[in-house]
C-alpha cells in the first residue's frame, strides 16, 4: 500500500494522515486560545504559571526551554491583557521580566491569526539601543523556536543592501528607531500596512525629546489600527506621548507603584561623597580590593570612559577591563557585549548606552562615578544589577555640591540609599598613587595627555550642560584639581565656564539657577550663542591657519607664571605631537562631521545629544602675552613656503667629470649638421622612439592583462566566500537573520503548518537537507541532520540488487 510499511506487523500512519491529525489538533488549539482570549478576564491574578494562560503549545514548550516557568508579577498582570489584545503601559522595577509581558502576546497573536509569508509585517520592536535590540531578539529567538514566522533585527552598522532586500520579508521586527525610519524612507518594498502589534520598550525613552521626531515619523508609516504596548520601569503617562502614539484606551499596569520602593528589594545601595579630583583613586582603589567582583561603571561621556579605560588598563588592577559606549563600531560594542556576559570577574566602563535593559548575569556592583542627570537615570543604571532574583549592590558618588539635590530626589523617587564615609586616608593629599601615575602615563603617552584633555571638558560641558542647576554647579567644581587627577599639567581652559560665572556674578547672591522652563530657554539660548561664536572662531582660526598653542595654562593668570618643571619638560618633549594634538582639540567641526557618520548608524548618539548638544567650547583662546610656540609641523611647512616663494628650480644635469649642463642644452649649429639633413634626423629620431613605444606599449598590455586576472580571480574568490557567509549568515549575530528556515520558499518549522506554502509536497521535503532555521541552536540542527538518516543508493538495475536493496531497508 502506497505510503505505509510493514515491520513487525506494526502499522505506521502515514505521513499524510499525521499531518491531517497534526493540523486538526492545531486548528482546535486555535479556536480554543482565541475563545478564551475572547472570554472576560476572570482569576488571572491567581494564576501562577505561563501554562495556566491560553497560550500556545509551540510558546509554552519554547518557554519551558528557557526555563521561564512560573511567571513575575509584571507578566502575571500584563499578559491576560496583553493576549487579549489591549493596549498597555506597563511599569515595573528593572529585572522583573517585562520583556516577556510584551514578545508573549506578540508571538501569540501572530499565531491565532495564522500569520503567513505573505502576510508581510506584523510585530515591531522599538528599542532605544542596539544592545538591548540584540537582547530583546534573542529572548525572542529562544522562547519562539517552534513557530514559524520570520524574525529580524534592524540596528544598523551592517550591509545597507542585505537588509534592505530581507527586510520586506520579516513578519516580526525588532530594532532601533533610527535605522527603522531609514529603511521606512529608504527601501521600496518595505511596508507596514499590516502591522497588528507595536512595542516600545524603555518607552519613556524613546518618547523623550531624543527620539521624538523620529518616532512621530515612524509612526505617521503605521496603522493606526493596531495594539501598541509601551514598558518600561519608569513610565511615562504623558497624555501628549499617548496621543502621538495613539493609544486606544490603554490598560496602566504599575505593579510596583504601591511598594515602598522603586528598585529591587535585593539591591543594596549606598552613596559616598567624593572630591571630584578624588574619584580615579576611589575608583581604582574599588577594583583593586574587589577583583573577584562583576562590576558596571557609569561615566557620563564617551570621552571619560575611553580616558579611564586606556588609563586604568594600562595600570594593570589585575582583572579584566572592558569599554562600551555609542561612539565604537557596532562589531566592536557587539564583541563587548559578549566578553562582559561571559566573564565572571570584570568592570565594564561605559556611559548610559548600558543604562537601560541590559541584562548581563551575576552583575555584583554597578557603580556611578558621575552622577545621572535624574532618578529616572539613577534607578535604570542601578538595575543593571540584582535582576530577577538575584542580589546586587550599586554605590553612587557625588561630589560635594551635588549631594544634597542629589539625595533628596532619590528620596523623592523612593530610592532607599545611604551614606558611606570616604576613609579619611583616600583623602589623604599624600596618597595620591593614582594621580602620580596619571601624570606619568600622560607625560609619556601624548594620545593619554590628549584623551584626558577631552575627557576634562566632556566632564566640564556634561556638567555645564544638565537641566536641574540645584545639583549641577560646574562652578563649584575644583577644575584645577580635577585636571591634576587626570594627570594634566593645568586645567583646559573653557569658555563656558568664564561665562557662567560672569552671569552667577551678575546674578549676585540671588538663588540657584532652577530648572523651570525660562531657565532651559536660557541655557538652550546661551548653549546656542556659544555653539554659533566657537564656530565661526574655529573657522577663522583655520582659515588664517593659525597654530593652536600648547594650552595647558591654568586658567587664573597668577598660577600661569608658576609653570611646574615637569609641565616644561612636557611641552618641549611632546612638542609637535601636541600641536597637532591641539588642532584636533579645537577642531570641532571635524569631531562634528566624524560624530556625524558615527551618528549615522549609532542611534543612541541621537538620544545622548538631547539635553547635552554638543556644544563647542570655544575656550581655547591664545593667551596674548606669550610668544606662540613653533611646533615642528609648523616649522616644515613654513620650510616649504619659504621654497615656494623662491620660484621654480632648474633641473641640472651632470655629467662624468661632475659638469653641471642644463637640462635642455642648444647643440651648436655645426655639429647638428654633420649629423645629416634635419628631416632624415627627425625620421631616425621618430623611428627610434616608435620602438621604444612598441616596446613600452607590450610591457603595459601585458601588465594591465596581468591586473585583469588579479581582479578576476579576486572577485571570484569574493563571490565565493559571500556564497560561504550566506550558507552560514545566521551563525553570526546578523543585522537580518532570517527568521525563516528557508526564505524563498517560506516553509514552516515541520512544513505541516497550516498556512505553509509546500505542505503537499509529500515526503519529497523529507529528504531534501534542511538549512538550519533561526530557532535552532549549531547544536539542535546538527541532532536534526543526524535525524534525518536517509540511505542513498543507486537505482537497482538486477534481481540480486533488487533483493539486496531490500534487506537494507528493512535494516537486516
Ligand atoms: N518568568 C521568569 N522566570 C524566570 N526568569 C525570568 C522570568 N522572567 C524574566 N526572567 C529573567 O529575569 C531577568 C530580567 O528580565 P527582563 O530583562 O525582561 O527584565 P526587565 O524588567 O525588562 O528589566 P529592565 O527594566 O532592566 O529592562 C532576565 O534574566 C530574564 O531571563
Amino acid at each position: 500500500m502506497p505510503g505505509t510499511s510493514k515491520k513487525g506487523g506494526h502499522h505506521k500512519p502515514s505521513t499524510s494522515t499525521v499531518r491531517k491529525e497534526k493540523r486538526l489538533s492545531e486548528k482546535q488549539e486555535l479556536d480554543q486560545l482565541e475563545e478564551r482570549c475572547q472570554q472576560p478576564l476572570v482569576g488571572t491574578d491567581t494564576m501562577q504559571q505561563f501554562d495556566e494562560l491560553p497560550i500556545s503549545r509551540k510558546t509554552i514548550s519554547g518557554l519551558k526551554r528557557a526555563n521561564f516557568i512560573k511567571m513575575t508579577d509584571i507578566q502575571r498582570k500584563a499578559l491576560p491583557l496583553g493576549l487579549c489584545g489591549k493596549d498597555i503601559l506597563g511599569a515595573a522595577k528593572t529585572g522583573s521580566g517585562k520583556t516577556l509581558a510584551f514578545l508573549v502576546p506578540m508571538i501569540e497573536m501572530l499565531y491565532r491569526q495564522k500569520w503567513g509569508p505573505m502576510d508581510g509585517l506584523g510585530a515591531l520592536v522599538i528599542s532605544p539601543t542596539r544592545e538591548l535590540a540584540v537582547q530583546i531578539f534573542e529572548v525572542l529567538r529562544k522562547i519562539g523556536r517552534e513557530h514559524s514566522f520570520s524574525a529580524g533585527l534592524i540596528i544598523g552598522g551592517k550591509d545597507w543592501k542585505i537588509e534592505r532586500e530581507l527586510i520586506t520579508k520579516m513578519n516580526i521586527l525588532v530594532c532601533t528607531p533610527g535605522r527603522l525610519l531609514q529603511h521606512m524612507d529608504q527601501s521600496a518594498g518595505f511596508d507596514c500596512d499590516n502591522l497588528q502589534l507595536l512595542v516600545l520598550d524603555e518607552a519613556d525613552r524613546i518618547l523623550d525629546m531624543g527620539f521624538k521626531k523620529t518616532v512621530n515619523a515612524i509612526v505617521e508609516n503605521l496603522p493606526r489600527h493596531r495594539q501598541t504596548m509601551l514598558f518600561s520601569a519608569t513610565q511615562t503617562k504623558s497624555v501628549k506621548d499617548l496621543a502621538r502614539l495613539s493609544l486606544k484606551d490603554p490598560e496602566y499596569v504599575a505593579v510596583h507603584e504601591k511598594s515602598e520602593h522603586s528598585t529591587p528589594k535585593n539591591l543594596s545601595q549606598y552613596y559616598m561623597v567624593v572630591p571630584l579630583d578624588k574619584k580615579l583613586d576611589v575608583m581604582f582603589n574599588f577594583i583593586k580590593t574587589h577583583l573577584t567582583a562583576k562590576g558596571i561603571v557609569f561615566l557620563s561621556s564617551c570621552k571619560q570612559v575611553r580616558f579611564v579605560f586606556e588609563t586604568f588598563c594600562k595600570l594593570h588592577p589585575g582583572v579584566p577591563l572592558l569599554h562600551l559606549h555609542g561612539k565604537q563600531k557596532q562589531q566592536k560594542r557587539a564583541e563587548t557585549y559578549a566578553k562582559f556576559a561571559a566573564q565572571k570577574a570584570a568592570y565594564l566602563f561605559c556611559t548610559d548606552i548600558a543604562a537601560r535593559g541590559l541584562d548581563f548575569a551575576a552583575v555584583n556592583w554597578v557603580i556611578q562615578m558621575d552622577c545621572p542627570e535624574d532618578p529616572e537615570t539613577y534607578i535604570h543604571r542601578v538595575g543593571r544589577t540584582a535582576r530577577y532574583e538575584a542580589s546586587g549592590q550599586a554605590m553612587l558618588m557625588l561630589c560635594p555640591s551635588e549631594e544634597t539635590g542629589m539625595v533628596q530626589g532619590l528620596e523623592k523617587a523612593k530610592v532607599p540609599i545611604q551614606e558611606v564615609k570616604l576613609k579619611q586616608d583616600a583623602k589623604d593629599v599624600k596618597k595620591e598613587p593614582i594621580q602620580k601615575q596619571m601624570q606619568r602615563l600622560c607625560f609619556n603617552d601624548p594620545e593619554i595627555k590628549y584623551l584626558g584633555q577631552k575627557a576634562f571638558i566632556s566632564y566640564m560641558r556634561s556638567v555645564y550642560l544638565q537641566k536641574d542647576k540645584i545639583i549641577f554647579d560646574v562652578n563649584a567644581l575644583p577644575a584645577e584639581e580635577f585636571a591634576s587627577s587626570l594627570g594634566l599639567p593645568g586645567a583646559p581652559k573653557i569658555k563656558f565656564v568664564e561665562k557662567s560665572k560672569a552671569k552667577n556674578a551678575v546674578r549676585g547672591n540671588q538663588k540657584k539657577p532652577s530648572d523651570d522652563e525660562d531657565d532651559d530657554e536660557d541655557d538652550e539660548k546661551e548653549d546656542e550663542e556659544l555653539l554659533e561664536k566657537s564656530k565661526v572662531k574655529t573657522l577663522e582660526k583655520r582659515n588664517k591657519k593659525e597654530v593652536v598653542p600648547e594650552d595647558d595654562t591654568p586658567a587664573e593668570p597668577s598660577t600661569k607664571q608658576t609653570k611646574s618643571k615637569i609641565e616644561k619638560m612636557f611641552n618641549r618633549k611632546n612638542q609637535g605631537v601636541l600641536a597637532d594634538h591641539y588642532t584636533k582639540l579645537v577642531d570641532h567641526d571635524s569631531d562634528k562631521r566624524s560624530r556625524k557618520g558615527a551618528a549615522a548608524d549609532s542611534d543612541e548618539e541621537d538620544f545622548l545629544t538631547i539635553k547635552r548638544v554638543d556644544h563647542d567650547l570655544g575656550g581655547e583662546e591664545i593667551p596674548e602675552d606669550e610668544p606662540l610656540p613653533i611646533s615642528k609641523r609648523q616649522q616644515k611647512m613654513s620650510k616649504l613656503e619659504k621654497v615656494k616663494n623662491t620660484g621654480r628650480g632648474n633641473k641640472l644635469l651632470f655629467d662624468d667629470e661632475g659638469q653641471a649642463h642644463e637640462m635642455y642644452e642648444l647643440e651648436d649649429e655645426a655639429s647638428f649638421h654633420a649629423k645629416g639633413d634635419a628631416q632624415s634626423q627627425q625620421k631616425a629620431f621618430l623611428e627610434k622612439e616608435k620602438v621604444v613605444m612598441d616596446r613600452a606599449d607590450l610591457t603595459d598590455k601585458a601588465l594591465s592583462k596581468e591586473k585583469l586576472r588579479e581582479k578576476k580571480a579576486k572577485r571570484k574568490q569574493r563571490e565565493r566566500e559571500e556564497m560561504m557567509d550566506d550558507d552560514y549568515s545566521d551563525d553570526e549575530e546578523t543585522v537580518v537573520t532570517l527568521g525563516n528556515p528557508d526564505i524563498s520558499g517560506f516553509s514552516g518549522d515541520d512544513g505541516n503548518s497550516d498556512y505553509s506554502m509546500d505542505e503537499d509536497n509529500g515526503s519529497a521535503d523529507e529528504e531534501t537537507p534542511k538549512k538550519r532555521g533561526w530557532w535552532q541552536d549549531k547544536a539542535d540542527a546538527e541532532e536534526a541532520k543526524k535525524k534525518r538518516k536517509v540511505v542513498e543508493v543507486d537505482e537497482p538495475q538486477t534481481l540480486a540488487e533488487q533483493e539486496a536493496l531490500a534487506l537494507k531497508l528493512l535494516g537486516l
